[in-house]
């Protein structure tokens, strides 16, 4: 790969499914070396047929995509071999064993038998008590770091994880999440899709939404948190209060107790002064505010909601 090359490059990608689903619609997106970059949209947005491109599984319709400086068409082979990709889907031979399931995914990556990692990745996934044991008796989160190390057999520059942990647990998230963390640290780009909006705001760099086959949004994290337009604060006022006052200032406003309100206000219209004002306008003394950072799933619902 050249110095100045992406990890992925991606041009104008389109993807129109037999049947006529658009599921991809002109999407382009620049990967750096070492990013942990996320990619979040909503059910349907496209997240797993990008993927799926990516790893050679689906054809695209039209547009570019370069694997570590290798077009997916030009160098397929050299394409593949610089991606894993941890699929959504569990699905293994239940007769092979972690052990034989990971020497034959080698196998096909045409790496030679010195050179396999398998009691190295059993170990990482902590499968090795289980090298031998049959997939079909591994529980549902040990097939999932079994996955993981499956991806990573032919040491991939670049691993794709399809969100990893629906339906997993939350220590064994954690584990799966500390062994990523270690690869991501030793300089593997990570790029996960995952529904669990606080996930990819803990973990990634960056992070693109997608909706409707379309970027709508390619942010580093903090900008794009600081993008929320819409602000939440909770304030106490001095008086019992039985019905919420209405304001121009407020998008919403909901009574939490006799005293406290809960009101939602766009940053971008007005400021925290002059919701407070708007309430003592109308004759409330203010007790307390408390304040709400907005987390990605604010941002993520007005760019979704924006974008229609
Ligand atoms: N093989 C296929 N044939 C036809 N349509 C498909 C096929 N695979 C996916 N689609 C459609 O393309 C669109 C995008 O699907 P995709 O699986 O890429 O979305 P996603 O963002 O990964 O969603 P999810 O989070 O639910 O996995 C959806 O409308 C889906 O129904």
């Amino acid at each position: 790969m050249n110095n100045d090359a992406a990890a992925i490059r991606i041009e104008g990608l389109g993807k129109t499914y037999a049947g006529g689903k658009r599921a991809l619609d002109g999407i382009s997106l620049s990967i750096r070396p070492g990013e942990f970059f996320g990619l979040l949209g909503p059910n349907g947005a496209g997240k797993s047929t990008l993927i799926n491109i990516l790893a050679g599984l689906v054809t695209k319709s039209e547009g570019q995509a370069e694997i570590w400086g290798f077009d997916i068409d030009k160098h397929p082979r050299n394409a593949k071999l610089s991606i894993g990709v941890v699929p959504q889907e569990i699905l293994f031979d239940p007769f092979f064993t972690p052990s034989e399931a990971l020497e034959i995914q080698a196998g096909l990556y045409g790496i030679p038998k010195p050179q396999r990692r398998t009691a190295e990745l059993l170990a990482a996934m902590r499968l090795t008590d289980k090298a031998n044991a049959y997939a079909r008796t591994l529980s549902g989160g040990m097939k999932r770091r079994l996955l993981v190390a499956k991806a990573m057999v032919h040491s991939p520059p670049i691993l794709v994880l399809d969100e990893p942990t629906a339906g997993v647990d939350i220590e064994l998230r954690q584990q799966l999440w500390a062994y990523v963390r270690e690869l991501h640290a030793a300089g593997t780009t990570v790029i996960l899709t995952t529904h669990y909006l606080e996930e990819a705001e803990e973990l990634c760099d960056r992070i693109a939404i997608i909706n409707h086959g379309k970027v709508v949004a390619d942010e580093p994290t903090p900008t794009l948190l600081a993008r929320a337009q819409e602000k939440n604060v909770v304030v106490t006022i001095d008086r019992d209060l039985d019905a919420v006052p209405e304001n121009i200032c407020f998008d919403k406003v909901e009574l939490k107790g006799e005293r406290r309100l809960a009101i939602t206000y766009r940053k971008d219209k007005v400021n925290a002064g002059e919701v407070l004002a708007a309430l003592q306008r109308d004759g409330l003394g203010i007790v307390d505010v408390v304040t709400k950072e907005p987390d990605l799933e604010d941002v993520f619902l007005s760019l979704v909601r924006a974008d229609g």
